[in-house]
């Protein structure tokens, strides 16, 4: 693709929340041309685009409106809540979706990409179940077992989801997860609770000629299913590295297409084992803002357009924290700001969301320091100084 490559290109980004916020910035610094769509007015990622579209990314007619209106090169799902048939058309018509719409629509809906890595590539994953009723979970909580991890098929962030303990707990856990699902679907997995020792996430950049790469692994740390701290590089063995690439490379392989990934995994003591994966920049990998010559944004941007990556390059013992919010509010702004950055190797992101709710992330610290407990400690620190007021 490179030889024949002419910049500026026509980008519409799908989404447009802190990851594409990044996304745009980089696309921007090689003079592209990008479109921002998200579900409301001045999401993050519209702050920083050459223009904007407010739609229900779920209408494929607000879907063609727009692609018929901006005729964009490239179309860049940023989140997972899209009606990806309609990308499969986009597709059709010669538009390139990243990395594919085919792997969209396998990554929108936990079932689906747990089909195909399981069931179709043989990778070893928690036990699971699906179920589309209370009666149906309570009998499936009998084969999986308690405890157990209960999420709809369709959410992220860890919406709807929960550990279940026992069965007076699972009337709870399917209200929860019912509330919490995204579009019509009553349905949820219910899965093996697995008692890990870490988690990571291995940034994949899938290449359209050119091999797989890794960035080194990114360590985790997550809380109500929702990623609180991440780090790089991570204590895991070389053989783990190895396992975790090797799978990384086989969902990759199968969904097609070019960009980076975000593989997660479970590492056990004596497993190396596949969680999930989404085909774009992961919120775990904010950490390379800091962390890589070169950051998920860029090698994403890279990677789409068909750019080389001659290297990334881990810059030491660094880490991610994230600013949440605790109230309701629309009229939000940061204190402590000054504090957070008075430490040599500390910077922020606040990420301009228009309103809070509890538990929204608004916002990420990032350290380096002389090792990972120490970038860790200074990211955290930094996040106990922002204080999120309203007005
Ligand atoms: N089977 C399991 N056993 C133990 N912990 C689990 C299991 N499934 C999920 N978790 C915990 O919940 C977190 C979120 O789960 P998962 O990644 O499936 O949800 P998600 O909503 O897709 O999150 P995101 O969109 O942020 O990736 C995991 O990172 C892990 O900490
Ligand atoms: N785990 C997926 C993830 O982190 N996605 C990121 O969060 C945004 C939504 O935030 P919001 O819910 O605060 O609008 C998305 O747009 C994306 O940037
Ligand atoms: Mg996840």
């Amino acid at each position: 693709m490179s030889d024949s490559l002419k910049l500026p290109k026509k980008i519409m980004l799908l989404g447009s929340g802190e990851l594409g916020k990044e996304f745009v910035i980089a696309a921007q610094r090689l003079g592209n041309y990008i479109i921002a769509v998200d579900r409301y007015e001045n999401a993050p990622a519209m702050q920083v685009a050459d223009c904007s579209e407010v739609i229900s990314m779920l209408s494929a007619d607000d879907l063609e409106r727009v692609v018929t209106k901006h005729q964009p090169d490239f179309i860049i799902p940023e989140i997972e809540a899209i009606r990806t048939e309609k990308l499969l058309e986009f597709e059709q018509r010669g538009i390139t979706v990243i990395p594919t719409a085919m792997a969209t629509n396998y990554t929108m809906n936990r079932d689906r990409i747990r089909e195909l890595a399981h069931q179709q590539l043989g990778i070893r994953t928690a036990n699971y179940a699906y179920a589309t009723s209370l009666d149906e979970f309570i009998q499936v909580s009998q084969t999986i077992g308690f405890p157990n991890v209960v999420k709809p098929v369709m959410s992220s962030s860890g919406k709807g989801q929960s550990v279940v303990n026992s069965c007076e707990e699972v009337e709870q856990a399917w209200n929860y997860a019912i509330a919490g699902s995204r579009g019509d679907t009553q349905k949820i997995i219910v899965e093996e609770f697995i008692n890990f020792e870490l988690e990571i996430t291995l940034l994949t950049i899938k290449q359209w000629n050119a091999p797989t790469i890794f960035c080194p692994a990114i360590g985790h740390r997550q809380e109500r299913g929702d990623y609180q701290e991440s780090w790089q590089p991570t204590a895991i063995s070389e053989q783990q590295v190895k396992e975790a690439e090797a799978i990384a490379q086989k969902v990759t392989d199968a969904l097609g297409g070019a960009g980076i990934f975000g593989v997660e995994f479970f590492v056990t003591k004596d497993e190396v084992i596949f969680s999930e994966l989404s085909p774009r920049p992961h919120d775990t990998g904010m950490v390379t803002l800091i962390s890589q010559n070169l950051n998920e944004f860029e090698l994403h941007l890279r990677a789409i357009l068909g750019l080389p990556i001659p290297k990334i390059e881990q810059l030491g013992a660094s880490a991610s924290a994230v600013i949440l919010a605790q109230d309701n509010s629309d009229s939000i702004f940061f204190a402590g700001v000054a504090e957070a950055l008075s430490e040599p190797d500390v910077d922020l992101r606040l990420f301009g969301k228009p309103d809070s709710r509890p538990f929204r992330r608004m916002g990420v610290a990032l350290a380096k320091g002389n090792n990972v407990q120490e970038a860790r400690e200074k990211a955290n620190r930094a996040v106990s100084q922002i204080k999120i007021l309203s007005e």
